[in-house]
């Protein structure tokens, strides 16, 4: 099979294919924020990006949803899909592909992968003995169980005694396999605590995992044997390969994997990192196809130290939040506070502290102030001067000189938190530096050359801020860079980048002299904690 035309300049990444048992909630867009995060990153690089999303719709857990609603599967699965679409959309997500298991091009691709593993010989047919949770859809070791049998991620769910015949995958064939692999590529598996956790099971040993079902009807017949269908797993992680067809190719896996494979980064909540460190390179292994190049793990957002979910229903309506504070607030908070890899609990009026602080005051002040300003002292419009006369030992060009670099390495690691310091570090400093130089004096005493300097670099730093935080907050940047007199659009997906103005505008010392500025307009309403319910 060809498998030659990805490039450097390629970029594919995934959110998971998230369960419609439920409405989405904030977990699930935790990871699809932070997913169109960096495929805007990447773009904004220049690269050719493939944002993927979409809803596993199969399995026992969407029978049973389906059937206790009172709705056939497949019309509570498109209920629930339209909810998942109408809050991508009013999240500003960019997805290129909605990938949905019940897709008719999904199931030839399906067949065509478990025909190769089949080929292979890993796949037979014995006794499945266990214990299982309908909310994981997985079997679970005895010794992981809470007390009286409660699944450890689905606290308030009993698992469920099966003993029934399935089909499995040896997976106990790739072990060594995997062990090889995990050294040869240490950064497969992020962050490293999640790698510890993936290493510390493979080394007690792996076991064979089924991937049929004899009572559950609705998935795909088994290619060999119509009386099993095959298990949602098995089916759900061939939805990312499906995703990648274009629209009018024909269904096969050779059409499929051409150009986006393998999968850069598949960006996932702890949850479900067994699947996607162990079974799913090992499926691949078998199916003699590339691995994906990183899997990382991210932590859970919790409610009283507990994770929210669909299942256990303490979750946090992202359709309230969103109504509320709108898409940039959304996004900003859940990046800036949560260390991305470990779990967060959420609470409001944190919520509301940290937007008032970073984004209405630091923020917004910052350029409103200096915006009216150069209103009063130059006529509107920039200071008749370029960044690269001022000295490099300019406290604000000091700073902004690494910043570019800094949350490069920042966005690329996936530490959205310290994108959000560093920038805003910049723009504390440019705060104290106004205070300080006092453009209000320097204009009584007719410093106009030290005047031009200050106001310039001020306006420079917000506007290296705001492009540099505009794959998380693109509707500020949009307004900042407005308010700065350009007309860039950072939702507009069909602007071709290059890594030649990405290097130019993530530098400071952008900002062209004498530019007509725009009306200064507050970019974030500062919000009033009266206003909030909790
Ligand atoms: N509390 C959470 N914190 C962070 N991410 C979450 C959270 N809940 C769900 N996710 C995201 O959704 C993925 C799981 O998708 P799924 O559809 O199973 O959602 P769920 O709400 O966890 O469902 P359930 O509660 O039924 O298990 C996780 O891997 C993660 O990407
Ligand atoms: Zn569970």
């Amino acid at each position: 099979m060809k498998n030659t035309y990805k490039t450097q300049d390629t970029f594919a990444i995934t959110t998971p294919l998230y369960y419609v048992n439920a409405l989405p909630h904030i977990g699930s867009a935790y990871t699809t924020i932070a997913a169109d995060t960096v495929a805007r990153f990447q773009r904004l690089q220049g690269k050719s990006v493939l944002m993927i999303t979409g809803t596993d719709e199969h399995g026992q857990k969407i029978q049973r949803t389906a059937q206790s609603k009172g709705r056939s599967p497949q019309e509570h699965c498109d209920l629930v899909v339209s909810g998942f679409e109408s809050l991508w959309q009013q999240l500003n997500i960019q997805y290129d592909r909605f990938s949905r298991t019940t897709a008719s091009n999904h199931e030839l691709i399906v067949k065509e992968f478990f025909q190769r593993v089949w080929d292979r010989g890993d796949i037979y047919l014995s006794q499945q003995q266990g214990w299982y949770c309908v909310a994981c859809e997985e079997f679970k070791e005895e010794r992981e169980l809470l007390e009286e049998k409660y699944c450890p991620i689905h606290t308030n769910q009993k698992v469920e005694w099966r003993d029934e015949e399935n089909y499995f995958f040896r997976l106990s064939k790739y072990q060594e396999k995997l062990q090889a692999f995990y050294q040869e590529k240490p950064n497969f598996i992020q962050p490293e605590s999640r790698r510890n956790e993936v290493l510390n099971f493979v080394n007690q040993g792996l076991q064979d995992f089924s991937i049929s079902r004899v009572n559950v009807d609705w998935g795909f017949q088994l290619p060999v044997d119509p009386s099993h269908t095959i298990y949602v797993w098995f089916d759900a992680l061939l939805g990312y390969v499906t995703a990648l067809l274009d629209p009018d190719s024909e269904p096969t896996l050779e059409n499929a994997l051409s150009k986006w494979w393998p999968i850069n980064l598949h960006l996932i909540g702890k949850d479900i990192l067994r699947f996607h460190a162990i079974y799913w390179p090992a499926m691949l292994m078998s199916a003699d196809l590339p691995i994906s190049h990183h899997v990382f793990g991210h932590g859970f957002l919790t409610k009283d130290g507990k994770k929210m979910g669909k299942s256990l229903g303490n979750t946090l309506d992202p359709f309230e939040l969103l109504k509320k504070y709108g898409s940039d607030a959304v996004r900003y908070y859940f990046l800036k506070e949560i260390e991305f890899g470990v779990d967060g609990d959420f609470s409001e009026t944190r919520f509301i502290n940290v937007l008032n602080a970073d984004l209405a005051n630091d923020l917004g002040n910052l350029l409103n102030r200096t915006l009216k300003m150069a209103q009063k002292y130059f006529k509107g419009q920039i200071p008749d001067i370029h960044g690269e006369e001022i000295e490099v030992t300019h406290p604000l060009k000091a700073i902004g000189m690494s910043l570019g670099e800094q949350v490069i390495q920042a966005y690329t690691d996936l530490a959205f938190s310290q994108v959000c310091e560093a920038v805003l570090a910049l723009v504390r400093t440019s705060n104290k530096y106004i205070d300080e130089t006092a453009p209000w004096s320097l204009y009584k005493q007719c410093q106009l050359e030290a005047l031009a300097e200050v106001l310039y670099s001020v306006l420079e730093s917000v506007r290296l801020a705001s492009y540099l935080l505009s794959p998380i907050i693109p509707n500020i940047s949009n307004a900042i860079y407005q308010q700065l007199g350009f007309s860039n659009d950072f939702n507009d997906k069909s602007v071709i980048n290059s890594s030649e103005i990405f290097v130019k505008q993530a530098n400071w010392g952008a900002l062209p002299k004498n530019q007509i500025l725009g009306q200064p307009q507050p970019i974030f309403q500062r919000i009033e904690l009266a206003e909030t319910v909790s």
